[in-house]
């Protein structure tokens, strides 16, 4: 469905991307995750044609971006609504400028106004709204045509569990309708609810893809174990269990408080780092 190839982009001297490749099934949810600055967002920006790529080549269905754009919904990082027109409104303008005809649309407004909880505010305007209610509208206007891929930068950022929950649930069955995804988001657990595979992005390309376990499997977590005269221990291992319970039957003092951390997203970067230096 989305195929892209060897993309570079520059500005000046920085390589927002360079040599990104990923390619995206029907269906199929991948979770772009990486640290500021690594280049997700510049990648999604030239999936939904907003920027050029310098280099590399891109399709969406066998086309340009340019010309799959009524095939592609996008929520940007920052939010870009139009304060003074209601989300109803937002909802009618793009899905009008997709094409749509009256009754689809009226049908799919009715149906995102259930799925993200839009019902109270769907005549307010945008520009009164809490944040996370301009969060549902974002994610509404990129979904209202029922687009064939979706690329979604943070769309959870800043949102409560409710927020965070209907745009899950949501993404989940558009997938599950045969939508293909792009997902960035800094917040792992996301991905696993959503059963995505991991695409992981480093100084402009992705460095790793597979599902959640097969990239943190085997990677050590930590133990951590405060005794009652403050010393702290903190042990890596991929044993966490087993580990804090040798520790606690050797322990010669009171023990205050104890911590176990499976391997995390930050874990995984340390690792990539330390075996793509090497
Ligand atoms: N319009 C621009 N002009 C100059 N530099 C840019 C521009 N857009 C992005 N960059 C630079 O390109 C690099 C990649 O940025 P990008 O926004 O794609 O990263 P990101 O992975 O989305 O980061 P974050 O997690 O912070 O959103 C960064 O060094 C950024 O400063």
């Amino acid at each position: 469905m989305l195929e892209a190839f060897d993309l570079t982009k520059r500005y000046g001297p920085v390589n927002a991307l360079d040599g990104f490749s990923l390619q995206v099934a029907a269906g199929e949810i991948v979770g772009l995750v990486g640290h500021n600055g690594a280049g997700k967002t510049t990648f999604v920006e030239i999936v939904s044609g907003l920027i050029r790529p310098d280099g590399g080549s891109i399709t969406i269905d066998g086309k340009s971006p340019a010309a799959a754009r009524g095939q592609v919904g996008v929520t940007p990082q920052h939010l870009g609504l139009y304060p003074s027109i209601t989300v109803r409104e937002h909802l009618q303008l793009f899905g009008r400028l997709a094409g749509l005809r009256k009754a689809a649309l009226a049908s799919s407004i009715d149906d995102l106004a259930v799925a993200l909880r839009l019902t109270e505010i769907m005549d307010r305007r945008t520009g009164v709204l809490s944040g996370g209610q301009q969060r549902r509208t974002q994610a509404a206007t990129a979904l209202v045509h029922r687009p064939s891929l979706l690329l979604l930068d943070e769309p959870t950022a800043g949102a409560d569990l409710e927020t965070r929950q209907a745009m899950l649930d949501i993404v989940k069955q558009r997938a599950g309708e045969g939508a293909a995804v792009v997902y960035t988001t800094h917040y792992l657990p996301e991905l696993t609810e959503l059963q995505a595979t991991i695409a992981v992005v480093r100084s402009g390309r992705i460095i790793a893809r597979g599902t959640y376990d097969e990239l943190l499997d085997g990677l050590p977590g930590e133990v951590r174990v405060v005794f009652a005269d403050e010393e702290d221990v903190r042990i890596s291992t991929t044993e966490p269990t087993a580990t804090l319970v040798e520790l606690l039957s050797k322990a010669d003092r009171a023990v205050t408080a104890v911590e176990l951390r499976n391997a995390s997203l930050d874990d995984l970067y340390r690792s990539l780092a330390v075996s793509n230096a090497s």
